[in-house]
């Protein structure tokens, strides 16, 4: 006889990236790990571990993968060379972070034609993710059609927001007709991180009120009142709100008209320019934290103007969802930046005090992969970071939507 299929393999879909994981739901282990970065250019890279016991060596296979489908296909491979492939009896389930679910996807959801069909009429309200989270449902559906899909909705968790902070001024028949409203993205990660903050605060999530700040590639802030968001920075798109690595966040909207009118640019020209050569990108030619921050210890102007202006937009949210909120417990950092990079937590929280907020220097410099507090022990309000675990959350949510209604049908 054999046991219950109990593992789920875990796609994570960004524009140019694939992030994946394979874990086993009843165990708690996982098994595999890895990343497709540089997707369409020359320089692909696949970065795979295999975690199993006597496993854990990295392998790295380089050179060009042109497509989302081609990334897959690879992952694939590299997971059949550990035996651990697609075809593997053990799979229980195959869960997809998908970023835009719009109005109507507020659950974890099986993948059927209807559900790809609205995934697809959402294209042009996520541009830079869905198309890449759609290959990638599409190719795992080729490669074992037997199997449950579940689609896990960046925007799920924001569907709490009250209308006063979901709605945009404008009028409300074009709105309504355009379904144009503040969606909020991230909400995976925003869900868990606040989860996983409560408990680092000894408190249920119903006790404590967070401003999350998922700072990545993309990055957004939450409002959360005990467990729910009440508001959050991103909108219609994953375009709205902090300075992100090539996104312009909040701008303007005139900015828009004026580089039709005046600048002779066609609205895709400015959907390229404020998604994709906008940002830190656009404001010194790079994107990563890192990279930056080598920059400004060298001196470099450019790369010390990019990184205040990214560090003043955040200071903007803290304080407006603190206004939000009226009581914070917490202020926590999360994602590649936010857990990384000491500096930004520092800057972000520099000359709040009368708000209760300050980072001890040394705590703030340590490197760790759990949860911690880096805020001094007079803080009024806590400062933490948490570490994000989008694919994790996507699997015990893929793993509890197939496995209850298997036990329902038992
Ligand atoms: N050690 C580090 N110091 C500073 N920034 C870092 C570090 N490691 C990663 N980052 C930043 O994190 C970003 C990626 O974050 P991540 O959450 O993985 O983004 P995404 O999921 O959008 O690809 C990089 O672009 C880089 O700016
Ligand atoms: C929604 C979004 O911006 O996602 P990412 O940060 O993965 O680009
Ligand atoms: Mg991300």
């Amino acid at each position: 006889m054999t046991a219950t299929p109990s593992r789920v393999l875990v796609l994570n879909s960004g524009s140019s990236s694939l992030k994946y994981q394979l874990l086993d739901m009843e165990s708690g282990a996982r098994l595999a790990v890895g990343l497709v970065e540089r997707i369409g250019e020359e320089t692909s890279r696949l970065k795979h571990t295999p975690l199993t016991a006597g496993g854990g060596e990295a392998r790295e296979v380089n050179g060009p993968i042109a497509d989302h489908d081609a990334a897959l296909k690879a992952v694939a491979g590299e997971l059949a060379r550990d035996g651990m492939g697609p075809d593997s009896p053990e799979l229980a389930a195959i869960g997809h972070r998908v970023v835009h679910g719009g109005m109507f996807f507020t659950e974890p959801t099986v993948v059927d034609d209807a559900v790809l069909a609205e995934i697809e009429r959402l294209i042009p309200v996520a541009p830079l993710h869905n198309p890449a989270n759609l290959t990638g449902i599409r190719t795992a559906m080729a490669l074992r059609p037997d199997l449950p899909q579940v689609a896990v909705f960046d925007t799920a968790f924001h569907t709490t927001m009250p209308e006063s902070a979901a709605r945009y001024a404008i009028d409300v028949k074009t709105a309504d007709e355009h379904r144009i409203r503040r969606y909020g993205f991230h909400g995976t990660s925003h869900a868990y991180v606040s989860r996983k903050a409560a408990e680092l605060l000894g408190k249920a999530p119903e006790e404590v009120n967070l401003i999350v700040l998922h700072l990545g590639n993309g990055a957004s802030a939450s409002a959360v009142r005990g467990g729910r968001c009440v508001d959050t920075s991103m909108g219609l798109t994953p375009l709205e709100g902090l300075v992100m690595g090539t996104r312009s966040g909040d701008v303007d909207p005139a900015v828009i008209f004026h580089l039709m009118r005046v600048g002779n640019m066609s609205a895709d020209e400015i959907d390229v320019l404020l998604n994709q050569k906008s940002g830190l990108v656009g404001l010194c030619g790079d994107n990563d934290m890192r990279e930056i921050r080598r920059r400004i210890d060298e001196g470099d102007e450019e790369a010390r103007l990019a990184f205040d202006i990214y560090i003043h937009r955040l200071k903007k949210y803290i304080g407006a969802y603190y206004a939000v909120l009226g009581r914070v417990d917490a202020v926590v950092f999360t994602a590649g930046v936010g857990e990384n990079a000491a500096p930004v937590r520092e800057a972000a929280v520099a000359g709040l005090e009368e708000l209760g907020l300050a980072v001890d220097g040394e705590l703030n410099s340590v490197r760790s992969d759990e949860p911690r507090l880096i805020s001094p022990e007079y803080a009024r309000v806590a400062v933490a970071v948490v570490p994000t675990d989008e694919e994790l959350e996507i699997a015990r949510q893929t793993y509890a939507l197939v496995h209850d209604s298997a036990s329902r049908n038992d």
